[in-house]
């Protein structure tokens, strides 16, 4: 079942298995359109459920269709911990996706874990603005943020995406581009993130939620009236386009 909201927006209701060949499909597909337009593709990923919904691209046909070597990595937000930790995300992604596929390891960018929360922080903002300047990551003309090509964006059962939580003011920043919380109120507390200007410049945002604990914050972005408070999740609205893969629990409640 898909159901079209805005002109740039849609909305895909899936069985399991279903939605990780769909995820597969569509992320090949926006490799592809990338790489052979401008020879780079810049993905960015978050952490929790999303890695394992990514599990069908290590398959045929995907896996062998997809120019891993013109892969660009980033991480939509990170937790400040080692990235041997079990709460890194990138161990995660490594472990899941990136330790079996050839994204040259110089492509990867993870945060600088030597570094404390704010440290780490400017240093991945430093990072980006370098590869702005260097054309590997786009920049949108419509908000001077940078645009990357793709996001892959998970959601908590509060609506949080990334490391912006609901009712906390970071959700709110809209100079940086990095930046960090100390405070999360999901473990690990010290975290980086991207903020919604980069998040919403970008040309492509997968929304991917699966499971009935998400099912009533995904009403509320779907279904909620302007009276309601605005959920996190409610706020990423992209420059490009953005695709919602909802599993059957995640989609109980529309
Ligand atoms: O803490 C985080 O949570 C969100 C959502 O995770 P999920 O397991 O409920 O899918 C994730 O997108 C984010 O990257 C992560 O740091």
């Amino acid at each position: 079942m898909a159901e079209t909201q805005k002109s740039n927006v849609v909305v895909e209701v899936f069985e399991e298995e279903e939605l990780a060949v769909s995820l597969a499909k569509y992320v090949a597909d926006i490799s592809n359109k990338f790489t052979s337009e401008r020879g780079a593709v810049t993905v960015c990923l978050s952490g929790g459920s999303l890695i394992s919904n990514l599990r069908k691209l290590l398959e045929p046909p995907y896996v062998d269709s997809i120019e891993w070597s013109k892969w660009h990595v980033f991480w939509l937000d990170e937790r400040v911990v080692p990235k041997t930790h079990e709460d890194s995300n990138y161990k995660l992604a490594y472990d899941g996706l990136l330790s079996k596929v050839p994204v040259p390891s110089c492509n990867v960018y993870a945060i600088n874990d030597t570094l404390s929360a704010e440290g780490a922080a400017d240093d991945y903002e430093t990072r980006l603005r370098q590869l702005v300047k260097n054309g590997i990551i786009a920049s949108s003309s419509v908000t001077g943020f940078p645009k990357f090509d793709l996001m892959l964006l998970g959601m908590g059962p509060d609506g949080h995406v990334a490391s912006l939580f609901p009712g906390h003011p970071l959700v709110k920043e809209n100079k940086r581009w990095v930046t960090f919380i100390k405070d999360s109120p999901k473990p690990p507390p010290e975290r980086i993130t991207f903020t919604f200007p980069v998040i919403n410049s970008t040309a492509y945002a997968a929304l991917v939620v699966t499971g009935a604990a998400e099912s009533v914050a995904v009403h509320s972005a779907l279904r909620g009236t302007q009276n309601s408070p605005k959920l996190p999740v409610a706020m990423v609205s992209p420059e490009g386009e953005l695709k919602w893969f909802l599993d059957r629990d995640a989609a109980s409640k529309l």
